[in-house]
């Protein structure tokens, strides 16, 4: 379990992140999502007693990380700064990292089997390609058999072998009862990794809920149906947990908490000529920038008006 509370970091005068409140539970995957420079691996960082809160706490595990006296059995941790050095095998890397911290090397042979890394790991970690990096930087966070993890963009660099491994690396260390807490800017890989959603924002919380909810909150998935007789197909679809709206006088109604298949069959039992039926799924990476939108600190200009700066287009 992480728990924090009222978080500040500054830099200066930047505030990285800004009375952040959040308890990541064990037993699921959390997904810590949030535009770049929102503050997710500062937060992270303080996790893991790499960066002292300005003010607030952060405990782990139910302590602050330093009161914990063999930490890397308690949290285990992938962070962007990587400590590995370049000349040192991938076991000799891990292997350091075991003898220092009072981890049987078995515990070494397994977290290299686990990660994939079996015929790789006499090779210089320098020579390592991006997704061999992480998946290193991953055997490295689960060597103490930690009960919370945090890892920091896992699936940067990976292929799509690696990004379905890590997907249920992550599930199975949730399933064992963990604290699984990962960033990523991939909203569609965290909808189906993570059962709960952290969303920040130049520092702030801006979310905290569960996929199924943010889905939902978004407009959730939705089933646009055109019909002979709208009025009547609309009173036989009703019923607990369905939501239809329809202008009046058209034919088309926009129908929640039934399926495409359901909607076909109650119009076909009941004679009602179906013109367009179309199942829409909201897209998550749509609703993540419409409540992100504002928090952006890096925009990228459009061609248009890089070409343009005063977006005065009747002059070009
Ligand atoms: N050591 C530092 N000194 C000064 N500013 C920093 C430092 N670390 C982070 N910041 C600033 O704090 C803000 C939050 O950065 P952070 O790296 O935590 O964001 P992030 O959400 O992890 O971003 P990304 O998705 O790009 O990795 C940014 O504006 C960043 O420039």
């Amino acid at each position: 379990m992480i728990e924090i509370s009222h978080l500040v970091k500054r830099y200066g005068d930047k505030t990285a992140v800004d009375d952040l409140d959040i308890t990541v539970r064990p037993g699921i995957v959390t997904g810590f999502l949030g535009p770049n420079g929102a503050g997710k691996s500062t937060t992270m960082r303080t996790v893991v007693g790499l960066d002292e809160p300005t003010s607030g706490t952060v405990k782990v595990n139910g302590r602050h990380y330093a009161e914990h006296r063999s930490p890397l059995q308690e949290v285990g941790a992938l962070l962007e700064a990587k400590s590995i050095h370049p000349g040192r095998s991938a076991f000799g890397h891990l292997k350091a990292l075991a003898l220092t911290h009072g981890i049987p090397l078995r515990r070494v042979e397994e977290v290299i089997g686990v990660a994939g890394l079996s015929e790789v790991a006499g090779k210089r970690a320098g020579a390592f390609s991006l997704g061999m990096g992480q998946r290193l930087g991953i055997a490295a966070a689960l060597l103490g058999d930690p009960r919370t993890i945090l890892l920091d963009e896992p699936v940067n660099g990976l292929d799509p072998e690696g990004v379905l491994w890590i997907r249920n690396l992550l599930t199975g260390l949730a399933a064992e009862g963990r604290t699984v807490f990962v960033s990523s800017h991939l909203m569609s890989e965290m909808a189906l990794t993570a059962q709960n959603l952290v969303i920040v924002g130049r520092g702030r919380l801006l979310a905290d809920t569960t996929v199924d909810r943010f889905v939902q909150d978004a407009g959730g998935n939705s089933v646009v149906v055109a019909s002979s007789d709208p009025a009547r197909l609309r009173g036989l679809l009703l019923g607990p947990g369905v939501d239809i709206t329809g202008a009046a006088g058209t034919e088309t109604l926009h129908v929640t908490g039934l399926t495409a298949r359901a909607i076909g069959v109650v119009a076909a039992e009941n004679g009602i000529a179906v013109y367009e039926l179309t199942a829409r799924s909201v897209s998550l990476e749509e609703a993540f920038m419409n409540l992100t939108r504002d928090s952006v600190e890096y925009h990228s200009t459009s061609a248009a008006e890089r070409l343009d700066p005063a977006g005065d287009r009747s002059a070009a």
